[in-house]
């Protein structure tokens, strides 16, 4: 059984397009998938958790239509059920995942794939843990977690005035781009310890540390160039104190992956990492939001094999 979850507001209504040209294809129509549209902010996940728990035995893959969010929600549905597949059309405004594994196939022509051909990829994916009031709650993710101004930028450009701005303008490969250079005009540098594989380092003064288990982020910067999902390892990313004209200009190059030569950007291989600080920290995970004050991330544990069509 094929299951397909579609958020057919990705990509400002790319995913409801493809569901129409979907809705017409005898490939899709053969097959019998059974299609949920999601309807609000993780109805994906709850969705992903139901079926699992129902069809386990018998779902050959679960196909994401949507944008890197959405498919961060289903991973977190499927979190009991790490023996079943993922497959992956992007649809969303920054597709970054789809980039990191090099799938460069979209819409029909790669449902058609996924659905045809068994060719798959072992990919770690990361988890995090924050400490939120008394209890800790465990999260996976595909492509990164950012602490400071990333958290800043994907809290930005997730306003629903921002995205309707950016579709009237229709300068939606510029999304983040744009909501870096607005979120930078008021960001105020952050403070914390971190613990990196148990080595601890005090950072009295940071803009943004990103811990990437895929290159891209941000609709095609390349963030942690060399990450590769198939490893058992993060690359961490630190930006300590640095002027915000020198930090816009170091965003261009993160386009060629030229920014780790900046004296500024320490780049740490680990498996492990603590962060906590004394103020709230707002951080970014596959686009999602959130604050904790304390974190920590982790990978080489958890598998999960991909369809790669
Ligand atoms: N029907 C819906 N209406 C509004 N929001 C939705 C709906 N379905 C899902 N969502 C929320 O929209 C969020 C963003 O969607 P998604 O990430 O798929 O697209 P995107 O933001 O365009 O792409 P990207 O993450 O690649 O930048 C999802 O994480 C989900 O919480």
């Amino acid at each position: 059984m094929y299951i397909v979850i579609i958020n057919p507001n990705a990509g400002s209504g790319k995913g409801k397009q493809l569901f129409e040209q979907l809705k017409e294809d005898e490939l899709f129509k053969k097959k019998n998938c059974r299609t949920f549209l999601t309807e609000y902010d993780g109805h994906a996940e709850r969705v992903a958790e139901q079926v699992a728990a129902i069809h386990h035995d018998v779902i050959k893959c679960v196909i994401v239509i949507g944008g890197d969010g959405t498919l961060y929600e289903v991973l977190n549905g499927l979190r009991k059920h790490s023996n079943i597949t993922i497959g992956f059309i992007p649809v969303g405004t920054g597709n970054d995942f789809a980039r990191g594994i090099g799938q460069s196939d979209k819409g029909v022509d790669l449902f058609r794939k996924l659905i045809t051909s068994s060719d798959k990829k072992m990919i770690y994916t990361g988890k995090f843990s924050k400490r939120q009031s008394s209890h800790r709650r465990t999260r996976l993710f595909m492509n990164c977690i950012g602490f400071g101004l990333d958290g800043y930028v994907a809290s930005y450009a997730n306003r629903p005035s921002f995205r309707r701005w950016i579709k009237r303008f229709r300068v939606r490969p510029f999304t983040y781009p744009i909501a870096l250079v607005v979120s930078l005009m008021n960001y105020k540098p952050i403070e914390m310890d971190m613990e990196i594989d148990g080595v601890k380092k005090s950072i009295k003064e940071s803009m943004m540390v990103t811990i990437s288990n895929s290159p891209y982020y941000g609709g095609g910067m390349n963030i942690a160039p060399g990450a590769d999902i198939t490893k058992p390892y993060f690359h961490v990313l630190i930006v300590g104190p640095i002027s915000k004209w020198k930090l816009l200009f170091l965003f261009v190059t993160v386009f060629f992956g030229k920014h780790t030569i900046f004296k500024e950007v320490t780049q740490i291989k680990a498996k492990s990492v603590k962060i906590s600080s004394p103020h709230p920290l707002v951080y970014q995970v596959d686009g999602h939001v959130g604050s904790c004050s304390e974190c920590t991330i982790q990978t080489g544990e958890d598998q999960r094999a991909i369809l790669i069509g």
